[in-house]
C-alpha cells in the first residue's frame, strides 16, 4: 500500500485557487446533458466522481468535449433522449452521480443498469427508490433490497403526489427534484421525517433555475414541480470552487499561522459548506470575507459544540482542528456520516484515538478532547478522501503523520497534497 509521510509544517502562506465544486460539477453536467443545445461548463472539477458522471453520459449517447486539463466541458445536450447503453453504467462511489441518474433514468425512456464500487452497494438508496416506485417508476434491486445495483425501465412516470424520506440523505430529494420536470405530469413532493444536509437542496434549486426550471417550495417541507418541461442549455456556466475542499485550507491557516488566500468561494457562495468558515470563526480563526474569496489567519483556537447537520462534509475537518483547540469539541447531529464513503463516525473516532485524542463516539455525534501527547502514527483512510485530507491537519499542527493510501483523495481532489505542499513551509 502506498503511504505519504507528512513532516511537521511550521507555517502556511500563499494563495489556493480551488478546483470546481463536486456538487455543482455533477449537477451541471447532468442538466446540460438533458437540455437541448450546447452548454460550455467552465472550472469543471476533474476527479473520480466527475469522471464517473462523464463516463455514464458517454454511454448514454451524450457528446462531451473536454480541454486538455479536463476543466472545460462542451456538452451537446440530447433534449432528454438518451441512447440505451451497451453496458451497465459504472458510477464508482459517487453519490452525486448515482442518485440523480437513478431518478432521471427512471423518468426518460430506455433500459438501464446502474452499478458501482462495493461500498456503493452498502450505501442505502431505498428512500429514493420507494418514492420513484410510488410515482409508477420501474426501478428494481438486482442484489439487495434498498441498495444498489439497480435496474431501471425508464419512462413510466407520470408525476403525482409523493412523500420522500429525507432523514438519511438529501441526495434523494435532489434526485427527485432534478427528474420531476421530465415526468409527463406535475409532481408534489412532501418530506417525510426531517431533511438532512438541507443546504445541498439550495444548490439543486439554484442549478435547476439556471437551466430554466423553477421549483416552488414551502419551507423545504413541500415542493411543487411542473411536469413536461425541458431544461434549457446555457451558453456558458462557471462552476464555483469547492467549498468542502476549501475547509482544509481554512483549517490549515487557522491552525498553523501565516495567511492563506482561498480563491473560488466566499460570502456569495451557493454551497452550504461555506458555513464551515463561520464555524471556524467561532473556533477562533480570523477570516476576511469577500464575495468569491476568503483570507484566513490564525487565532487562539478553542473547542466548540455544534450541530453540523448542514455541513456534514466540512465537519470532518473540524474533527481534526479539534486536536489543536483548547478544550473539547463536539460535532452533533451527523448520523449520516455512517452511510458515506465509510462509517465516518467509527473511522474518525478510531483514527483520532490513534493520534492520541480522547474520543466519545455516539450514535450521531463525536466528542474530541485534544491529546496531551501526539503519537506519530499511520492513518488508515478507509478509501475515504476526506479522512486523508483532514488528517493532513496533524502535520499542519506541527506533528508528523503518515497517510495510508493518499490517492483516495482522487474522489474529489486529486491535487490536494500538492496544493497543500505549495502553501506549506
Ligand atoms: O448533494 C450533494 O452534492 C451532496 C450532499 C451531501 O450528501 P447527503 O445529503 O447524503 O448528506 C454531501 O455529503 C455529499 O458529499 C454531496
Ligand atoms: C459524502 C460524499 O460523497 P457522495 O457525493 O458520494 O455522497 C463526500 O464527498 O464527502
Amino acid at each position: 500500500m502506498e503511504q505519504l509521510r507528512l513532516e511537521p509544517i511550521t507555517k502556511v502562506n500563499g494563495t489556493v485557487t480551488l478546483p470546481g465544486s463536486k456538487s455543482l460539477s455533477n449537477r451541471i453536467l447532468l442538466l446540460a446533458a438533458l437540455a437541448s443545445g450546447t452548454t460550455v461548463v467552465e472550472n469543471l472539477l476533474d476527479s473520480d466522481d466527475i469522471r464517473h458522471m462523464l463516463g455514464a453520459l458517454k454511454l448514454l449517447g451524450v457528446h462531451v468535449t473536454l480541454n486538455d486539463e479536463r476543466t472545460v466541458a462542451t456538452v451537446n445536450g440530447v433534449g432528454g433522449v438518451f441512447k440505451t447503453p451497451s453496458e451497465p453504467l459504472f458510477l464508482g462511489n459517487a453519490g452525486t452521480a448515482y442518485r440523480p441518474l437513478t431518478a432521471v433514468l427512471a423518468a426518460v425512456t430506455g433500459e438501464y443498469e446502474l452499478v458501482g464500487e462495493p461500498r456503493m452497494e452498502e450505501r442505502p438508496i431505498g428512500h429514493l427508490v420507494d418514492a420513484l416506485q410510488v410515482l409508477g417508476g420501474d426501478v428494481t434491486y438486482t442484489k439487495h433490497k434498498d441498495y444498489p445495483p439497480l435496474k431501471i425501465m425508464g419512462g413510466q412516470i407520470k408525476g403525482g403526489s409523493v412523500e420522500i424520506d429525507g432523514s438519511i440523505s438529501s441526495q434523494f430529494l435532489t434526485a427527485l427534484l432534478m427528474a420531476a420536470p421530465l415526468f409527463s405530469g406535475d409532481t408534489n413532493i412532501t418530506i417525510k421525517g426531517t431533511l438532512v444536509s438541507k443546504p445541498y437542496i439550495d444548490i439543486t434549486l439554484d442549478v435547476m433555475a439556471r437551466f430554466g426550471v423553477n421549483v416552488e417550495h414551502s419551507n423545504y417541507a413541500t415542493f411543487k414541480v411542473k411536469g413536461g418541461q425541458q431544461y434549457q442549455s446555457l451558453d456558458r456556466i462557471m462552476v464555483e470552487g469547492d467549498a468542502s475542499s476549501a475547509s482544509y485550507f481554512v483549517a490549515a491557516a487557522a491552525i498553523a499561522g501565516g495567511e492563506i488566500e482561498i480563491k473560488g468561494v466566499g460570502a456569495k457562495s451557493v454551497q452550504g459548506d461555506i458555513g464551515f468558515a463561520k464555524v471556524m470563526e467561532q473556533v477562533g480563526a480570523k477570516i476576511d470575507w469577500y464575495d468569491e474569496r476568503l483570507v484566513v489567519r490564525k487565532g487562539e483556537l478553542k473547542g466548540v459544540d455544534i450541530d453540523a447537520n448542514a455541513i456534514p462534509d466540512a465537519a470532518m475537518t473540524l474533527a481534526t482542528v479539534a486536536l489543536f483547540a483548547k478544550g473539547p469539541t463536539a460535532i452533533r447531529n451527523i448520523y449520516n456520516w455512517r452511510v458515506k464513503e465509510t462509517d465516518r463516525l467509527y473511522a474518525m473516532a478510531t483514527e483520532l484515538r490513534k493520534v492520541g485524542a480522547d474520543v466519545v463516539e455516539g450514535h450521531d455525534f463525536i466528542e474530541i478532547t485534544p491529546p496531551e501527547h501526539f503519537n506519530d502514527v499511520a492513518i488508515d483512510t478507509y478509501d475515504d478522501h476526506r479522512i486523508a485530507m483532514c488528517f493532513a491537519m496533524v502535520a499542519v499542527g506541527g506533528k508528523p503523520i503518515t497517510i495510508n493510501d493518499p490517492k483516495c483523495t482522487y474522489k474529489t481532489f486529486p491535487t490536494f497534497f500538492n496544493v497543500l505542499a505549495s502553501v506549506s513551509e
